[in-house]
């Protein structure tokens, strides 16, 4: 589908002259399927975002009782498990220097376009000024503009993207990194005394060239913020993002039990959420919360995510004292130069826990039949490095550029327990199944603890020695069977997984010798 000439003109206008002159935003900002809807307000005792007080987690930390400490470090612990997001005071920074930030960012976006443009992001860059790139006409684009800047490794900064107006940009942020380095240090080591880690257990795996990138977000006010997103549903891939929200506009809602809670504005707080790295790291513990943001029909809102990254040359897995025969390794990312690539347990878009991703394309790939000298599982668990070149996607795919982040397209939730009563819900399956072909069903009658049986035997045969596995192998020309992707070609591209196909239906087909009887409730779906 091409683009229409009215279209192309509404895309030449940026966000903030359409925000100016009121305009209804043009197609390409609506998301199309009423999926906005109104958020939660948290009641202060019931808030998933806690306010912790990181002062108890810097060393010295003798001025406080060791009770007040682990009290504090169980409150990060919980938080970071559940919501993966919490409100940090006590930092040491001040809230004058807080509202400087505040201040330039503000200062910045309001300069004259062409000001603004000296700053502008080259084709394929991922730092400077902009808006979301268009790739795909299809794609709904955020009701924002950004300034993104490499801040860590110091010798990394790219001054002449860095605004020389306000006069005073560059001196602030500079100070402000080197203060919010001082903040994550902090965070880091108290992340890992609350799961009884050594302290530095996480920062060791981020190391002296570990990576900060600043995004300066600016969201013009919106005549119709019941249309439009300032970011779309995401998650960062950092280890942790370090996010200064604005001083009285709130915007930014977190992804809770499948319901969007509000972040409340509290102006001398960081809001500090976990990224897919730290997720990786802790082994699955720590969760990389989706969140969002809306716009508003009234105010202008900015904020400053800093996020935070190992050093590029580091491969991201779970630390040591965290995995174990009971909870193997769950995902590792690695990174060799310009290539990277990530294995997942669950896809980014099957973030939430209870619900089940249906797509369009669930069939087996070409079946197996030579084995590779060395199972990804081993490779992984020996942190191989770096991957045989089989595995390592073309470079096109790096994803190394945070706008891109926010051009992932959002994957509706669908309550299937509605489809037969609710017109709504029946529409948005049918632009779910025309669009993206791919939903998240929610009210689908299963038990939650159910569903996490099924992850847990799942999780099991995986977890089992090679030789036992191996009893289920998928033979030569089977589609059935444990195994991974059949090499037919020096040049292909493999897989980061293993799988086990079994035909569940109709009954009489099922091969039940390749269905594993360790562990022993692994085909006790029913009442066998
Ligand atoms: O503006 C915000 O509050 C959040 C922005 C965000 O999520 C991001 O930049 O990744
Ligand atoms: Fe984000």
């Amino acid at each position: 589908m091409a683009l229409l000439a009215e279209e192309v003109v509404s895309l030449s206008k940026s966000v903030q002259e359409m925000s100016v002159d009121g305009d209804e935003p043009p197609s390409h900002y609506i998301v199309k399927d009423s999926f906005i809807g109104s958020a939660d307000d948290p009641s202060p005792s019931l808030c998933p975002f806690p306010i912790l007080d990181i002062s108890h987690f810097s060393s010295p930390s003798s001025s406080f009782p060791e009770t007040e400490v682990d009290k504090e470090l169980e409150k990060l612990k919980l938080a970071l498990s559940s919501s993966g997001c919490f409100q940090a005071i006590g930092h040491g920074i001040s809230s004058s220097f807080l509202d400087k930030v505040r201040d330039v960012t503000k200062q910045f976006f309001a300069l004259p376009g062409t000001e603004k443009q000296k700053y502008a992001r080259a084709v394929n860059e991922s730092e400077g000024y902009g808006s979301d790139r268009i790739v795909s006409d299809k794609q709904v684009l955020d009701w924002s503009h950004r300034l993104t800047l490499r801040v860590f490794p110091e010798d990394k900064r790219r001054f002449n993207l860095w605004p020389e107006n306000p006069y005073d940009f560059r001196d602030i942020m500079d100070e402000y990194a080197l203060k919010i380095k001082v903040v994550t240090d902090v965070v880091f080591k108290a992340m890992a005394r609350s799961l009884n880690l050594e302290e530095n257990s996480f920062l060791n795996e981020f190391g002296d060239q570990a990576l900060m990138q600043a995004r300066f977000n600016f969201y013009p006010s919106c005549s119709r913020p019941d249309l439009v997103l300032g970011v779309k549903p995401h998650t960062d891939r950092s280890g942790i993002t370090v996010l200064l929200q604005d001083r009285e506009v709130e915007g930014l809602q977190v992804l809770v039990d499948d319901k969007w809670v509000k972040v409340p504005v509290i102006p001398h707080a960081l809001v500090i959420n976990l990224g897919d790295q730290m997720q990786i790291m802790s082994n699955g513990i720590f969760k990389s919360p989706v969140h969002r943001v809306v716009t508003n029909s009234e105010k202008l809102r900015i904020s400053v995510a800093l996020f935070n990254e190992p050093e590029p040359e580091n491969e991201i897995r779970a630390v040591d004292g965290l995995v174990d025969e009971n909870r193997p390794r769950t995902a590792v990312q690695t990174t060799t130069g310009q290539n990277s690539f990530v294995c997942r347990t669950s896809s980014q878009a099957a973030k939430h826990p209870h619900c089940l991703t249906s797509n369009m394309a669930g069939m087996p790939l070409a079946s197996d039949g030579v084995s590779l000298s060395r199972s990804i599982q081993e490779m992984s668990m020996n942190g191989d490095e770096p991957p045989p070149e089989f595995y390592v996607k073309d470079s096109s795919f790096t994803h190394t550029d945070y706008s891109d982040l926010s051009a992932s397209i959002s994957v509706p939730v669908i309550d299937i327990s509605l489809l037969l009563s609710s017109k709504d819900e029946l529409e948005k399956l049918r632009q779910a199944l025309s669009s993206g072909g791919c939903f998240q069903a929610i009210g689908h009658g299963i038990s939650n603890s159910f569903i996490d049986k099924v992850r847990e035997v799942a999780k099991q045969f995986f977890g089992l020695p090679q030789e036992e596995k191996q009893k289920y192998s998928r033979a030569v020309n089977e589609v059935q069977g444990y195994g991974h992707d059949l090499i037919v070609s020096e040049k292909q591209v493999l897989d980061w997984n293993s799988r086990l196909f079994l035909r569940v239906f109709p009954e009489h087909q099922r091969k039940l010798d390749l269905w594993p009887e360790n562990p022993n409730n692994f085909r006790r779906w029913r009442n066998h």
